[in-house]
C-alpha cells in the first residue's frame, strides 16, 4: 500500500521516530514517503497515513494540528495511525491534553494512538525554550525505544496484511 509518513518535529526527535516507523513499513513491502506535514498537497495517491507530533507545553505542534484539519475529510477515508513523542513523566493521558488527542483521533477517524518517549538535548533548544523547560523535571537525554517503536511499526504491518486491499473513497461518496 502507499504510506505516507508525516511528522511535525522542532528538534528531529520525533521526525527519526517517523522514519523508522516508515522504515520497518518499507520491510513489509509498502511504498513509503516522508513529507512534513506542512508540505503535504495531495492525499490522491495515498492509502496509509502515519502523522506524528512531538508534544510541547502539552499540545502537538501547530503543523500536525493543522494537517489533521486541513485533510480531515481525506483522512476518514484512508487507513490512519497517530503518535505523540514527548518527556512527560506523569502518564500522557493527564499530561499531554488527553481531550485534545481524542478529537484529534476522532476527527480523522485514526485506527490507533501510541506514545512514545523522546529525546531532551538542552544545548539545542532555543533561549525560549529552555526557559520554559527549567522548572519542568524532564530529564535530559535521548530517552526514544527504538524498540518500541519498531514493535509498533510492525502492528500496523500486520493490521494492514489482514485488511482487505481497498481503494481509497473519494470524499463525498
Ligand atoms: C519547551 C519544551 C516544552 C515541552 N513540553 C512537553 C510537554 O508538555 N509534554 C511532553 O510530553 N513533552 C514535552 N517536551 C518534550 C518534547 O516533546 C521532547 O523533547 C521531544 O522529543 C521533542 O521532539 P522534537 O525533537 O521532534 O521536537 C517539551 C520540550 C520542550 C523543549
Amino acid at each position: 500500500m502507499r504510506v505516507l509518513v508525516t511528522v511535525a518535529s522542532r528538534h528531529g526527535a520525533t521526525a527519526e521516530i517517523g522514519s523508522a516507523i516508515g522504515r520497518v513499513l518499507a520491510e513489509a513491502g509498502h511504498d513509503v514517503r516522508e513529507v512534513a506535514p506542512e508540505d503535504v498537497t495531495s492525499l490522491d495517491d495515498v492509502d496509509v497515513v502515519v502523522l506524528g507530533s512531538a508534544v510541547y507545553t502539552a499540545h502537538w505542534l501547530p503543523a500536525a494540528r493543522d494537517f489533521a484539519r486541513r485533510w480531515e475529510e481525506e483522512l476518514r477515508h484512508r487507513r490512519v495511525w497517530v503518535f505523540s513523542s514527548g518527556l512527560a513523566t506523569q502518564p500522557a493521558a493527564s499530561a499531554n491534553s488527553p481531550h485534545e488527542l481524542m478529537a484529534l483521533r476522532e476527527r480523522v477517524g485514526a485506527l490507533g494512538h501510541r506514545s512514545f518517549a523522546g529525546r531532551l538535548l538542552r544545548s539545542e533548544l532555543a533561549f525560549a525554550e529552555r526557559a520554559l523547560i527549567a522548572g519542568a523535571r524532564a530529564k535530559e537525554g535521548d530517552h526514544r525505544d527504538f524498540e518500541a517503536v519498531a514493535a509498533w511499526a510492525r502492528e500496523i504491518a500486520d493490521e494492514l496484511a489482514a485488511m482487505p486491499q481497498r481503494t481509497p473513497v473519494a470524499p463525498g461518496n
